[in-house]
């Protein structure tokens, strides 16, 4: 079963990644749609935070083509490309499993360092910035609004001149969230967002990421657990299980796929057929 995508933001294309022995990812191919949460999901260990880390260029996939897709139809191959590119040209940002914020400094400065590589093309690799060159007054200028309209959005503008690391938890997830769409990305990847969220937390998280989707264009890639998330916001999810890809569809056709609850039960390929008959009790009754 493949997931019929119109107009993707992101194809990837029989990708493996091997680690000495173990194949990771496993002839993996999915898209993801331009204006869709894609959803990857899978029990540990599956190779989520894999298939992510080649998408965002920090490892090098074995085998494969992963190509981000512009609305100009300019077509970006991201295994051939460098990582610090990938976010800069092929505009694909990434969060992290375990927050990566600088602590010390504050929301606000977070939210400009993401968008150093603006301000260097602005100040022309030199001095420019301090020389007051009009071209990076501007551009320093825009940045600070992007700052702002992200603080905004994510609710963090009272904490702005606070640091990083002393706000809750929750604010530091949207924090790293508000950073990343400073960079203005075309896809978003998200790893594990809603993790150690509070339930309150989570239901911003959902109205947050529904609206980055609704008001800002971007493409959401996400791996997470709570599947109030998933099944509340997805477009369309992909189910990783040791590597292999064993479902892609929507919410509705994920939930009541035998094969993703055994996956999830952890029961042998022979019992899925009971499970399914058990679901298919279950919604008859
Ligand atoms: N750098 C690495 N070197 C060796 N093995 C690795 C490496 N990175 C991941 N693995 C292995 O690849 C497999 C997939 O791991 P991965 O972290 O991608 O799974 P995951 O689905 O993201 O899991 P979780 O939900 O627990 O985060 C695991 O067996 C893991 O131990």
């Amino acid at each position: 079963m493949a997931h019929l995508i119109d107009d993707p933001i992101l194809t990837v294309e029989h990708l493996n990644m091997r680690f000495g022995g173990l194949l990771a990812v496993d002839d993996l191919s999915f898209s993801a749609g331009r204006r869709d949460i894609t959803a990857l999901i899978g029990p540990n260990g599956a190779g989520k935070t894999t298939v992510f880390n080649c998408i965002t260029g920090f490892y090098k996939p074995t085998e494969g083509r992963i190509t981000a897709h512009h609305e100009g139809g300019e077509k970006y191959l991201l295994e051939r490309m460098d990582d610090f590119k990938i976010p800069k040209v092929a505009k694909v940002a990434r969060t992290f499993q375990n927050i990566r914020l600088f602590g010390g400094m504050t929301v606000l400065e977070n939210l400009m360092v993401g968008q150093h590589n603006t301000l260097m093309i602005a100040s022309n690799f030199t001095f420019g910035g301090i020389f007051g060159l009009s071209g990076y007054k501007r551009a320093e200028k825009e940045a600070l609004e992007l700052a702002e309209y992200w603080m905004e959005q994510t609710g963090l503008t009272y904490r702005a001149d606070d640091a990083a690391s002393d706000l809750p938890y929750g604010e530091q997830r949207k924090l790293e969230i508000a950073r990343a769409m400073c960079t203005k990305p075309k896809l978003l990847c998200l790893d594990e967002p809603a993790a150690g969220l509070n339930p309150r937390e989570s239901e911003e998280l959902n109205k947050l990421l529904l609206f980055i989707r609704k008001e800002r264009d971007t493409g959401i890639l996400l791996i997470e657990h709570d599947m109030n998330v998933v099944m509340g916001i997805s477009d369309h999810i992909i189910v990783l299980d040791y590597g292999k890809k064993i479902a892609d569809g929507t919410p509705e056709e994920i939930r009541n796929d035998p094969s993703v609850i055994a996956a999830y039960l952890g029961v042998a390929d022979e019992e899925v057929e009971e499970v399914e008959h058990e679901i298919e009790e279950g919604a008859s009754s």
